[in-house]
């Protein structure tokens, strides 16, 4: 099965999958982003997974913000692919163009791809996350930047791009990491981001501003 991201999809992040039965989980995720590169033993604990919200696999490289070295990160993200309950896996588009993930995009053919771009020093300029989101598309089902915003005008931006690449009928997902781009987890989705990311609790952040799972939903919810 895959996730499908037609409409938007609100992501509990973490690094320990007892967290989808956590009854705020239970009531707000759509799916559960497990970042393995932060998990103990990732694999044995996708084996174990029994829950019904379908999981979005991330194996960060650590040149990317995550944990992962690259020995054997694409491996275990293509073997993550067989468990059942996964149902997307998100890759670096950086890997995608080095052509280091044609095998993982092979063995992956059943679940959904969300091909991302980080930035943690700054928001390039707007053509540019457009040209980024754009190629990013071109090799998957979701087209995901993460940014850094320094101003208002880098929000405005991303939020420009974003809306631009959902009129043109491209599903992506955007949001601003840092304070100054927080809302932009709010209010990206109204302007098309079609995926959310959040800690159930907010001491486990996996990326810099990100409001807790509750919060975000309600965030969202209100400006529905
Ligand atoms: O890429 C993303 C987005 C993210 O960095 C965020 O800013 O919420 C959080 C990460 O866990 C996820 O893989």
């Amino acid at each position: 099965m895959s996730l499908q991201f037609d409409s938007f999809v609100l992501a509990a992040s973490t690094a320990d999958l007892a967290d989808a039965a956590d009854p705020v989980a239970r009531e707000h995720a759509d799916a559960i982003e497990f970042r393995m590169d932060l998990a103990d033993e990732p694999l044995a604990a996708l084996e174990d997974y029994d829950g019904e919200v379908p999981i979005l696999a991330t194996n960060r490289a650590e040149w990317e913000g995550g944990e992962a070295s690259d020995d054997g990160r694409l491996e275990a993200l293509a073997e993550a692919t067989t468990v059942d309950g996964v149902e997307a896996i998100d890759v670096e588009l950086e890997s995608i163009l080095a052509d280091e993930a044609d095998e993982l995009l092979e063995t992956a053919r059943d679940v959904s791809i969300v091909a991302s771009a980080h930035d943690f020093e700054g928001t390039p300029p707007r053509n540019e996350l457009v040209r980024t989101l754009t190629e990013a598309g071109k090799h998957a089902d979701v087209a995901k930047v993460a940014v850094t915003a320094e101003s208002k005008a880098d929000t405005l931006a991303l939020l420009s791009a974003t809306e631009q690449l959902t009129a043109h009928g491209d599903a992506v997902a955007t949001m601003a990491m840092g304070d100054v781009g927080r809302h932009t987890r709010a209010v990206a989705p109204v302007y098309g981001s079609k995926i959310g990311y959040a800690p159930v609790d907010p001491d486990d952040a996996t990326a810099p501003g990100q409001y807790d799972l509750e919060t975000l939903a309600g965030l969202i919810g209100s400006l529905d």
